[in-house]
């Protein structure tokens, strides 16, 4: 579902990783590994098509691809049942039934986004995943901030719900989320020494 041929990804003008290759059938995830600095976020965002590659080609289907950040995209003046209800309007898409229950959210369903904590944006942030019913992530890091409760949470959410119904994920992640997937270290595909280069704008 998810092919990724000879990516070159850039950062402030320079490239960090070259020629990265791998796909990944539905209803599998990639865990994308490797030091701070290498690329990581880079790819992703290159992949999710947020900033074009330098060389190579990536390919899934139309419209399905979603790119979830460091930043929860919350909005802050909304409760959490209007942040779902926004989001699944965006993407013309009905509420799941389960989605407060899923990810720990039912007691907090009346709070305004701006007043949650920093795991309790994390779980509304991930949640926006289980609305907008794309087949392809791209996760950063998504279980900073998260207690082991809630990491168990959202892996089962991964796992059962949408790997088990033929999506596919890319994560990059520093822990170990206890699901079963193919590891890929971008340490071999280093473009070059650290080189002094320009500066972009900062990633949220
Ligand atoms: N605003 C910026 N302008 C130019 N280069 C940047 C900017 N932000 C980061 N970089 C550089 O781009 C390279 C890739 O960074 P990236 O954030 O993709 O790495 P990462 O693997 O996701 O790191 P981490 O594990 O720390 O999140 C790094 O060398 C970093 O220093």
């Amino acid at each position: 579902m998810l092919t990724v041929s000879g990516v070159t990804c850039a950062r402030g003008g320079v490239p960090v990783l070259a020629d990265v290759s791998f796909s990944v059938e539905a209803g599998h995830a990639l865990i994308l590994r490797g030091p701070n600095g290498i690329g990581k976020t880079t790819l992703l965002r290159t992949l999710a098509g947020l900033q074009p590659a330098i060389e190579g080609e990536v390919s899934y289907p139309e419209d399905e691809g979603a790119y979830a950040s460091h930043a929860d995209g919350i909005k802050t003046a909304l409760t959490v049942t209007e942040n779902l209800k926004f989001w699944a309007d965006v993407h013309g898409a009905t509420l799941p039934g389960d989605i407060l229950e899923t990810f720990d959210l039912a007691d907090l369903k009346n709070r305004m986004g701006g007043t949650l904590s920093a795991g309790q944006k994390r779980r509304l942030g991930l949640a926006r995943l289980g609305v907008i019913g794309r087949k392809v992530l791209f996760l950063d890091e998504p279980t900073v901030s998260l207690d082991g409760f809630s990491v168990r949470l959202f892996a089962s959410w991964l796992q059962d719900k949408h790997l088990a119904s033929g999506g596919v994920a890319v994560i990059a992640t520093h822990i170990d989320l206890g699901i079963a997937a193919p590891e890929l270290d971008l340490t071999p595909f280093k473009a070059a020494p650290d080189a002094e280069g320009g500066a972009d704008e900062a990633f949220l």
